[in-house]
């Protein structure tokens, strides 16, 4: 199937990671203006799927398309924004948090053309939605997580995809940039855009996801409406452990399927 009125669409997608399948044979659709959380416990293959969806990891069976395209054939980058889940700098050259951001551009910069205003302005105007203009000259290193995860939202937003994808947005993140991240795919979603992020704890995001994607073991368990988060954790069996966390989660979570 490759049909463009899907941003994504998984058929069977099988992956091995050192010979051990990791995703066995996920069908998957996600449609554009779609708010969809991939949810499950620690291992089940989320991080792993949306790498696949994206090309960043390569199947060992069945297909996969971005609008429509497979990955190696796909050349609209500029339509994806990708948040991973930490910022990897190198250690030796500090670079401005200005930089990075703005690099959110380099996809739809055509070759060869200097940086423009709209580049500037688009970069400019990322640095303010995540509260972060007054700190643009700073090196990104000196910023602790949550401001680091509020850069790399930055770098996507400079894009202006028309879908942005996120390896664990709010794992530990500070509550003030979880609710300025909510309230920022909130604005984003309302206009249209697509968002498709892994988490453990939807926390000030469940509002605005009106879909969860379930994994166990590789497998697609739940597609539907978001369970009900009681407490702090995840879904039945749920042991995750965040060994980045800077906030431990206060109790299990108990995920009940949406009444
Ligand atoms: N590069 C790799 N090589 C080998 N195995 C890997 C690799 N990356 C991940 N795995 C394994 O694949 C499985 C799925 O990992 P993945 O990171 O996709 O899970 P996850 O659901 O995102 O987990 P977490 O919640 O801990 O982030 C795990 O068992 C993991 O150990």
């Amino acid at each position: 199937m490759t049909s463009t009125q899907t941003v994504f669409t998984m058929n069977g997608g099988q992956v091995h990671l050192d010979r051990r399948p990791v995703l066995r044979g996920i069908d998957l659709t996600i449609r554009p203006g779609e708010a969809v959380a991939v949810l499950g416990a620690n291992g089940s293959g989320k991080s792993t799927l949306i790498r696949a969806l994206l090309g960043l990891v390569p199947l060992s069976g069945g297909g996969t398309f971005l609008y429509g395209t497979p990955p190696a054939r796909f050349r609209e980058w500029w339509r994806i924004g990708y948040v991973p889940q930490r910022l990897s700098v190198g250690g030796g050259v500090p670079t401005t948090i200005r930089e990075v951001v703005a690099s959110g551009r380099i996809a739809r910069q055509r070759r060869l053309r200097p940086t423009g205003a709209a580049d500037r302005e688009a970069t400019s105007r990322a640095l303010e939605t995540v509260g972060l203009a007054h700190r643009a000259s700073d090196p990104v290193q000196a910023l602790s997580g949550g401001q680091q995860q509020r850069v790399l939202i930055a770098r996507a937003l400079a894009g202006e995809p028309d879908t942005f994808v996120m390896d664990e947005p709010t794992a530990g993140v500070d509550a003030a940039s979880q609710q300025l991240l909510a309230d920022t795919l909130t604005s984003l979603v309302e206009q249209g855009k697509t968002v498709l992020l892994v988490a453990h704890e939807l926390g000030p995001l469940e509002p605005l996801i009106t879909r969860a994607v379930v994994l166990r073991d590789g497998c697609v368990c739940h597609d539907g409406p978001p369970p009900h988060a009681v407490g702090t954790h995840a879904l039945p069996g749920h042991d995750h452990v965040h060994p980045h966390a800077e906030e431990k989660p206060a109790s299990p979570l108990d995920w009940r399927p949406a009444s």
